[in-house]
């Protein structure tokens, strides 16, 4: 069967990977990714994102659940599957006495209708360096070699499993740029990272996983605003925290002070700092260094790690 453009290009329905000697890596985790949409997993280490994205490439059949690509199931339809993907595995195993352009001619002798292996190269800024060994690349070039590589079949789904760890801060500007643009030509784009800026960049959706189960999804922005907002600032000499209002009637649900400086969290940032304003000014206070502002991808994160934890410790405390 196949789709068209309206359908999920990926669909994930209670997927669970189990290795051997029974230990559940993925447990029943369901999603899925629309045409032409960047969908980033996230998680700490160990939390599944590999195990998953590898059922998704069909390298792994599922111990239950379904997992569909194209309409098509990746393992036991790998062939009607692996020509339309493009794969960037978190660590590719090149010949490492083959130069870049070597290496690229025997991958693209793999593909069917490849791309000229000098554009894919070009892509990724290793056009200059067509001659050099593999062995001889630096870590960042090798994630690029496998970026081109999987660039190769001209693929409507990529699969990239942390495609710029190791890149620095230009080459992960770079690879940004490329998937956005491959994006706008309606290329389907799943991707595993621990930049969390690259999420929030790049990301279309994304869910969070923790010990292989979603902890949290929905668009970058839906998932920051689940967590609180932050407000900080310092109070002038001789006020102290008992000179606010009561924080509860502020909306405040959780404050800590260092010195004078204050730094309240808060679901209501809007009323939150309305009447801490409205209070400044009829105490004519000045509060120096105010800064308010929404929770970020990486806060929501830390704060999912620790509420997902939270359950646990409670039961080892009991
Ligand atoms: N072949 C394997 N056999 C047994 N356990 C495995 C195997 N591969 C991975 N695991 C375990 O499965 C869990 C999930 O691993 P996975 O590599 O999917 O995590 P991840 O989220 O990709 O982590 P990272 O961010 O470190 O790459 C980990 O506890 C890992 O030790």
């Amino acid at each position: 069967m196949d789709i068209d453009e309206h359908d999920h290009v990926i669909e994930v329905t209670d997927l669970r990977r189990v290795y051997g000697g029974g230990f559940e890596a993925v447990r029943g985790i369901s999603f899925h990714v629309k045409h032409g949409e960047v969908f980033a997993l996230l998680g700490t280490n160990g939390a599944g994102k590999t195990s998953t994205v590898e059922l998704l490439e069909g390298l792994a059949a599922p111990a239950s659940g379904r997992v569909r690509v194209l309409g098509h199931d990746p393992h036991a339809e790998r062939e009607a599957v692996r020509p339309r993907t493009g794969v960037m595995l978190q660590e590719g195993g090149f010949p490492s006495e083959l130069t870049v352009a070597e290496t690229a001619r025997m991958w693209a002798g793999c593909v069917s209708g490849a791309r000229p292996p000098r554009d894919v190269l070009a892509l990724v800024g290793l056009e200059r360096r067509g001659g050099v060994r593999v062995k001889q690349l630096s870590g960042g070039e090798r994630r690029r070699l496998d970026l081109a590589l999987a660039l190769l079949g001209d693929p409507e789904v990529l699969f990239l499993d942390e495609p710029t760890t190791g890149l620095d801060a230009e080459g992960r500007q770079d690879t940004w740029e490329l998937v956005s643009a491959l994006r706008d030509a309606g290329t389907t784009v799943l991707l595993t990272t621990h930049y969390l800026e690259e999420a929030e960049g790049l990301a279309d959706r994304l869910a969070i996983l923790h010990e292989g189960r979603i902890a949290a999804a929905g668009t970058p922005a839906e998932v920051t605003a689940a967590q609180p907002s932050r407000i900080s600032f310092e109070l002038p000499a001789g006020y102290f925290l008992g000179d606010l209002p009561p924080l509860a009637a502020l909306g405040v649900c959780g404050h800590e002070t260092t010195g004078r400086v204050v730094r309240l969290r808060t679901r209501a940032l809007q009323r939150t700092a309305t009447e801490l304003l409205l209070w400044a000014r009829h105490a004519g206070v000045e509060l120096s260094g105010l800064d308010a502002r929404s929770a970020s991808l990486e806060e929501a994160f830390l704060g999912i790690a620790r509420e997902a934890a939270a359950p646990r410790d409670k039961e080892h405390a009991a």
